[in-house]
């Protein structure tokens, strides 16, 4: 049986990173009992080890929850739990357009966040009706009036209904519960009787069922023995299990208008799915489909290689595996002069990168080596062609390229006033134009344009290490403009290390370059001979450091003496060689890559 339209929520939780979005979703799941106490896992909502740890939620899930409000009524109510990190706005943005309202949590001891405003005005602009949540209220720091204030302040929005919790201790917690069932609203639309249209919100692999693919139904049902039809892509499937999360998997009938749901039906992979995507009957199909949605693009990419050549095919499966349940990851095979065979992949930003990367390291078990990551350059050629770089080594010869543009982003950063002038000078060093300058009660509102490539690296540490961890910060990407850009390429022993080149603005080579080779400097261990270490751009040195050649009596130590001490020692050796990358006559350590690549100003 299907639930009717008016007794119906969905609904999201948007809030910055830490201001409790996750507790409050398991104190919700608790409350409504939809989890028994003993199987109460700490932040069920995140499912991945690496989530959890981090403590961000990076895959949407939604959850079903049953409630019994105070006037007697029973309603179903579907949290649907978005990302908080800016690399996943575009997973926000997808969940948030399947849901009517969200609950919006501040946390009342820091206030309003750059991500706060990201993500509310994401919700605004999905026509979301909005309950305020201030959170936290148990900490003695927590100013809920002022908060209170500054939400309508600065948001704008109607605050004199927030509800106070403490998402930690449960005070406040079933009030929300009240407030989701009558400030929010129903479905706007649904008629159960229409054929077929269903939203493609998410989906992903699951080692038993294969594909799970979430959706929004809006009209008709959905249920076991249907052949759907997914417009976009014109694939069809036959419907072979409806269900829903409580947070566990149960299955149900079958799934009506307004109601989350999920359905298998012998999907190979993940990318055959479309979010947005609209979903219908193939015997009876709805007539028109839902504004689509366009797939998330991956904005940096960089090569991973294994540090032991033998590791590729096991890379080459795990990237595979990976990619199965992440659409919005991409790959490609890549050979370097320096680094081998190994893959140029593509993520939707830095944090995307780590948490590919820490779960090959770890769920894989491979050691990696990373390049620089870079940013997709519009090549102008002199011949009238467009060209995508995504990787420095395929830069044209410069004579046929006529002007480089390059990606920019819109930047917010919420800061305490002490660490405006450290931020401000931050981003003018990354070449950033200052947009606006506000004030949000004793904090600096700053609104800046910034190349994406000046952002890229270390610029999110930077900003944290200047402010103490105070300033937040978000951004979207807006266009690509024309820089007056150079590759500037490494040479250590005067051979040109193709995994350290990269594209800089002309004014940073310099500067750049010589950092660069003073950190590799530090970093290269010392050989019997002399090493130079350059930077250039075409023949040009703009840079150069050199290691002195190594004494000979240093290696006395290993004559003589102690045989398993001796012995110890060689196997040390064995393993450090491994994490070696050799250069001609070099050996270069694989932390040398990715120190020297963090700019540090
Ligand atoms: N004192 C106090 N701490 C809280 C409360 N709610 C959450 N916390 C703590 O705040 C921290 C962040 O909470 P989370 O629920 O993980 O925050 P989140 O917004 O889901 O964070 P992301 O998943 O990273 O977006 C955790 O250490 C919580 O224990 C509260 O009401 N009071």
């Amino acid at each position: 049986m299907t639930t009717p339209l008016d007794h119906i929520r969905n609904f999201s939780i948007v809030a910055h990173i830490d201001h409790g979005k996750s507790t409050l979703a398991d104190r919700l799941i608790q409350l409504t009992g939809a989890l028994e106490e003993r199987d109460m896992k700490e932040q069920v909502l995140d499912s991945m080890d690496i989530e959890r740890e981090r403590g961000i939620t990076i895959k949407a899930q939604t959850v079903r929850l049953n409630y019994r409000a105070r006037n007697g009524e029973d309603y179903v109510l579907n949290l649907i739990d978005t990302p908080g990190h800016v690399d996943f706005a575009y997973e926000v943005s997808r969940s948030l357009a399947a849901c009517e309202g969200s609950l919006l949590v501040v946390d009342a001891s820091q206030g309003v966040e750059a991500q706060t405003l990201a993500n509310v005005y994401q919700a605004i602009d999905n026509n979301h009706e909005i309950v305020v949540v201030l959170n936290k209220v148990d900490l003695p720091a927590a100013e809920p009036e002022r908060i209170r204030e500054q939400v309508e302040e600065v948001i704008g929005l109607d605050a004199s209904n927030a509800v106070l919790i403490s998402a930690k201790t449960g005070q406040g917690v079933p009030d929300v519960l009240e407030a989701i069932v009558h400030q929010l609203p129903p479905p706007r639309e649904g008629d159960i009787n229409a054929p077929l249209k269903a939203m493609l919100v998410d989906s992903w692999y699951d080692a038993y069922l294969g594909v799970i693919v979430l959706v929004r139904i809006i009209d008709g049902v959905m249920k076991k023995g249907q052949t759907i039809r997914m417009m976009g892509t014109g694939a069809k499937y036959l419907v072979e299990r409806t269900g829903v999360f409580k947070p566990a998997r149960v299955n149900v009938d079958e799934l009506g208008p307004g109601e989350f749901g999920f359905f298998t039906g012998s999907i190979k992979e993940v990318a055959d799915t479309r979010v947005g995507d609209t979903i219908t009957e193939d015997r009876r199909p709805t007539q028109k489909a839902l504004p689509g949605f366009k797939p998330a693009q991956p904005v940096v990419f960089c090569g991973l290689f294994p540090v032991d050549a033998a590791d590729f095919e096991d890379l080459r499966a795990a990237v595979g595996k990976l990619r199965l349940n992440d659409a919005s990851f991409s790959y490609e095979m890549e050979t370097s002069a320096a680094l081998g065979f190994g893959f140029r992949c593509g993520f939707l930003g830095l944090l995307h990168l780590e948490i590919i990367q820490e779960r090959l390291e770890r769920e894989f078990n491979l050691d990696l080596i990373a390049t620089a990551p870079s940013v997709v350059y519009r090549m102008n050629l002199i011949d009238g062609t467009v060209k995508e770089l995504h990787n420095p080594a395929d830069m044209p010869d410069v004579v046929k390229i006529a002007s480089i543009e390059e990606p920019w982003i819109r930047a917010t950063i919420l800061t305490p006033d002490d660490y405006l002038g450290g931020i401000l000078k931050l981003c003018q060093d990354r070449r950033g134009i200052q947009a606006d300058l506000s004030y949000v009660g004793k904090r600096a509102m700053l609104t800046y344009d910034l190349p994406l490539n000046e952002v890229v690296f270390d610029f999110y540490d930077r900003l944290k290490s200047i402010s103490k961890g105070y300033a937040s910060f978000d951004y979207h990407l807006t266009d690509y403009r024309e820089g007056d850009l150079v590759k500037m390429s490494i040479l250590v022993n005067d051979e040109p290390v193709d995994a350290l080149s990269m594209l800089v603005h002309r004014s940073a080579a310099e500067k750049r370059g010589r950092a660069m080779c003073e950190k590799l400097k530090e970093l290269i261990p010392q050989h019997l001979f002399k090493i130079p270490i350059q930077a250039a751009i075409g023949g040009r040195i703009i840079a150069r450091e050199t290691v002195s050649a190594l004494r000979k009596d240093v290696t006395a130590k290993c004559y003589g003496g102690d045989v398993t001490r001796k012995r110890k020692l060689l196997d040390k050796q064995k393993e450090g060689k491994k994490r070696m990358r050799q250069f001609g006559k070099v050996d270069i350590p694989q932390e040398a890559f990715i120190q020297a690549l963090k700019m540090g100003d």
